[in-house]
């Protein structure tokens, strides 16, 4: 069953609320507390009992637990106690496909998964063979996947890749598939489609961070400006060829880039095409922490799962406090750099980088 994507009714709601009272074991307080949480958000939404005084140590417990959901959604309340309960009893639902100690895995998508465990929303891109190279369907299924995040009980939401490399950036066979219109009408439509795209990260609300196992290519790079934490391996490289695909800087890094990393390193970057290591990337301030190959996963899961602890709400309103005052210039900038590369997409230049990349002329 499609944990994330699917919404659970009020039937599935009330059959959990049913199969609580038949746990055989007691779950322990920290789950009471969860689940009293979910089901006051599901049925009455946010928060709205005054705080009880310190010393009434239970129901300031309950209320904690509940106000700590913030605004999460009633429907992604209740799919959350839903999907809890079916947790604690397995056995209880045999279309269940959560197993108990594994990480709760959303089916549905075709080039990620998406997992949700310890607080953390994982999004890993699915495509290894074709080094994770985003296609049209990926770019719809990010967006999906970001949504969900952004309404799931997680603290933090982590990109990362599967296979060798993080992403070698847009699926250069995206331009092969030209509509009716011409060519003309898919370059409109590539410029609708990234604007969207680079927009869901603009506004995504939580702490969004890019576990970088490998290489990065074009846009896989540009949209680490718009993260909050980027950590890579020793393994991986930046490279942002546009110049060399006739094309032009995308996911609003003619801002972010000029300033993380001064205004003549991200010109060497954006225009030049220099690839950097992930040492000099972090020199550059573009990631932040660089870690062993061999030691990286371990490493970087342990950090994280110490920051999917912290106080949810504080996590959320610190995130739009920096995130804030940039808002309305981002958008403009993802605005005017989609007008602009739908332009180069149509010039002479790109369509022969890109043809030559599909006659296996040429290579990066
Ligand atoms: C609609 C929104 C548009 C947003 C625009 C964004 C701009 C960008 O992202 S620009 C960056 C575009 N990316 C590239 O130019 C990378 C092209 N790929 C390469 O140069 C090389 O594949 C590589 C250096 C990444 C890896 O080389 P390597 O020799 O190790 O492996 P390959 O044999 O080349 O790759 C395996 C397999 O994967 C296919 N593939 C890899 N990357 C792409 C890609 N970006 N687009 C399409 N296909 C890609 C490659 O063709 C191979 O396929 P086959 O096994 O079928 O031959």
């Amino acid at each position: 069953m499609n944990r994330t994507a699917m919404r659970a009714s009020q039937k599935d709601f009330e059959n959990s609320m049913n199969q609580v009272k038949l746990l055989k074991k007691d779950p322990g307080n920290e789950v009471k507390l969860k689940l009293y949480a979910l089901y006051k958000q599901a049925t009455e939404g946010p928060c709205n009992m005054p705080k009880p005084g310190v010393f009434d140590l239970i129901n300031k417990a309950k209320w904690d637990a509940w106000n700590a959901l913030g605004s999460l959604p009633k429907e992604a309340a209740r799919q959350n106690y839903v999907d809890l309960v079916s947790s604690l009893s397995p056995s209880l639902e045999s279309s269940s496909q959560v197993e108990p100690g594994t990480d709760r895995k959303s089916t549905g998508f075709e080039t990620l998964v998406v997992t949700s465990e310890d607080g953390i929303t994982k999004i890993m891109f699915n495509r290894p063979k074709k080094k994770n190279a985003i296609n049209t369907e990926m770019y719809h299924e990010i967006m999906r996947a970001l949504k969900a995040a952004s309404k799931d009980d997680s603290i933090i939401t982590v990109l990362t890749g599967n296979g060798d490399y993080y992403s070698s950036g847009n699926d250069l066979t995206n331009f092969t598939d030209i509509p009716p219109g011409g060519v003309e009408e898919k370059a409109e439509n590539s410029a609708v489609l990234l604007r969207e795209f680079v927009g869901c990260f603009i506004d995504f609300p939580k702490p969004l961070i890019a576990v970088v196992n490998g290489p990065a290519v074009g846009i896989s790079v540009t949209l680490l400006g718009l993260f909050d934490a980027v950590y890579a391996s020793d393994r991986a490289t930046f490279h942002t060829p546009f110049s060399h695909l006739g094309q032009s800087p995308e996911g609003c890094s003619s801002y972010t880039f000029p300033k993380i990393m001064s205004p003549a390193k991200a010109t060497e970057m954006l225009i030049f095409g220099k690839k950097l290591t992930a040492g000099e990337a972090c020199a550059q301030g573009l990631v932040t922490e660089v870690f062993p190959d061999s030691t990286f996963q371990k490493e970087v899961w342990t950090r994280l799962k110490a920051f999917a602890k912290l106080p949810p709400n504080a996590v959320r309103i610190s995130k739009e406090v920096i995130r804030k005052r940039e808002r309305e210039k981002l958008h403009t900038v993802n605005a005017e750099e989609c007008n602009v590369l739908q332009g180069r997409w149509l010039s002479d230049e790109c369509t022969n980088a890109v043809v030559n990349f599909l006659s296996r002329k040429s290579k990066l």
